[in-house]
């Protein structure tokens, strides 16, 4: 049993069905599963627990509770006082969740949506088995929209992409993990982000060998974004940064408080990892089509997408782009906008929406948001670990396109997913703090990490 985060390490996701059928297997040659669950969640309570009140184990009528009722068993050879039962014990040390965990189907009934509430009101740490009740192990979605707040989750047997993503990690507290001896003996359904190094300058490498970036967007009002897109492209590496800032005339400097910084356009720089859209407005969209066309790898964000959520010709543009030469980075209400559907709807199913996004573009799509989701045609949808709500600021977006925009300038030969996946792990941590992050020093931040 571990801390699952912060972890370096990619590591495999289930779902429910993949979930269940390794269990099911695993079941015929170690039928002691829930003597092992129940003993790792009756080590964990000893650990967590606050005081010398009774821990209160609320048992659900699955196996879920039968994981409960193992652990109460253990505590009580421990010697810890217990309490089983639907209403809270005074002064409880501990609340052991075990009402529902995988085999949740239905919206917690009003009855159960109390034993929720006696929980958090008692004053006492909560430990949620498997799962905290009414959290969808899929999507990460409260079924309902009820769903236990825990401080400690213990995921049993694999990690499930719920944990992760949606509102799961609101839901979850601190994740650990106890896969019960077992291996996995399937492909994953998804996989959690581990960490990627930056790319190595060579000794003698020059700033001819680290790439060109060429960032397109800052209308008028709006150049801040496109400037701090530049600037994380520039803090990651690469070689030469410009930004073509619509409307702004040519002779006016890219980023005074930059002066590293370019101004360019697409006929000089044809060879540039463009990133598109940052404080684009309106503007951006006369210029995609030649962007679309000509550039060989670009990363797609804010206005740009929005251009192309409403223009067949762009959808088209980008679909016709090569295989692994595309990022979209679109947080929910851009996502939305790009499937024709409700923010809610598509935040329902984040992995379910990205993976569409991927499908009817044939790109990388970065879904944004707690638990981002990086999907791509043929590729093993990713979930992200790291990050926080420091990064829910103005322009950590623009960062997160810029960045991605320097780390292909460097690696020409990665696919999109694989710098879709660096890049978004590396700003994740970059922006696990306590507070809110100014996008300027999350870009300082990132620059620092290697
Ligand atoms: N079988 C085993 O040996 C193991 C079981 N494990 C545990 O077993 C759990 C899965 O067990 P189950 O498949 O029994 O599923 P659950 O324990 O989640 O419960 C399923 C039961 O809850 C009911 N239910 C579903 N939604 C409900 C709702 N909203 N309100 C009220 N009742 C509801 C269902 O009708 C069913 O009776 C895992 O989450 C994990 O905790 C794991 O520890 C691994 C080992
Ligand atoms: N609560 C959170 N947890 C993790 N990451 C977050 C959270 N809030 C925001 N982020 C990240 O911050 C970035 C915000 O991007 P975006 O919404 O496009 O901002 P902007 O348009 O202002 O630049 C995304 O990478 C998103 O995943």
């Amino acid at each position: 049993m571990h801390l699952l985060l912060p972890t370096t390490a990619t590591l495999p996701l289930f779902d429910v069905a993949a979930s269940r059928r390794i269990e099911a297997r695993a079941l015929t040659h170690s039928p002691d599963l829930m003597a092992r669950a129940g003993l790792a969640v009756a080590k964990l309570s000893l650990a967590l627990r606050r005081g010398d009140g009774p821990v209160w184990i609320a048992c659900g009528p699955g196996n879920n509770g039968g994981d409960g009722r193992v652990a109460a068993q253990r505590l009580t050879e421990a010697g810890v006082p217990v309490h089983v039962g639907h209403n809270a014990p005074r002064r409880p040390s501990l609340v052991i969740d075990a009402l529902l965990g995988l085999g949740l189907n239905r919206t917690p009934s009003t009855e159960m949506q109390l034993i929720f509430a006696a929980m958090a009101a008692c004053g006492a740490p909560v430990l949620s088995v498997d799962l905290p009740s009414g959290l969808l192990a899929d999507t990460g979605l409260p079924a309902g929209g009820h769903a236990v707040r825990a401080d400690h989750t213990l995921a049993l047997l694999t990690l499930k992409p719920g944990l992760l993503t949606g509102e799961g990690r609101a839901h979850c507290g601190h994740l650990w993990f106890d896969d019960l001896g077992i291996a996995p003996d399937e492909a994953p359904s998804a996989e959690l982000l581990g960490t990627t190094r930056r790319p190595a300058r060579g000794a003698t490498s020059h700033k001819g060998s680290h790439g060109q970036v060429l960032v397109v967007g800052g209308a008028p009002g709006m150049q801040g974004a496109a400037r701090l897109a530049a600037r994380a492209a520039l803090a990651c590496g690469a070689g030469r940064v410009y930004l073509d800032l619509l409307n702004l005339p040519a002779d006016q400097a890219a980023d005074p408080g930059r002066p590293e910084l370019m101004r360019g356009t697409l006929a000089a720089l044809p060879r540039a990892v463009g990133v598109l859209g940052c404080g684009g407005g309106a503007a951006v969209a006369a210029a995609l089509p030649d962007l679309l066309r000509q550039l060989s790898r670009a990363v797609i964000d804010a206005d740009a997408l929005n251009a192309i959520a409403t223009d067949a010709g762009l959808q088209q543009a980008l679909r016709a782009r090569p295989d692994s030469a595309t990022v979209l980075t679109p947080h929910p209400l851009e996502a939305a906008r790009l499937l024709g559907c409700e923010t809610a709807s598509l935040q329902a199913d984040r992995l379910a929406a990205a993976r569409e996004l991927a499908r009817r573009f044939a790109c990388t799509v970065v879904l944004k948001g707690a638990g981002s989701v990086i999907a791509s045609p043929s590729e093993r949808t990713a979930v992200c670990g790291s990050g926080g709500p420091a990064l829910a600021t103005a322009g950590s977006g623009d960062v997160l396109a810029g960045w991605l925009g320097g780390l292909w300038a460097q690696q020409p030969g990665a696919s999109a997913h694989a710098i879709a996946c660096a890049g978004v792990d590396a700003h994740g941590r970059a922006g696990e703090v306590d507070g809110v992050l100014r996008a300027g020093d999350l870009i300082e931040r990132l620059a620092a990490a290697r």
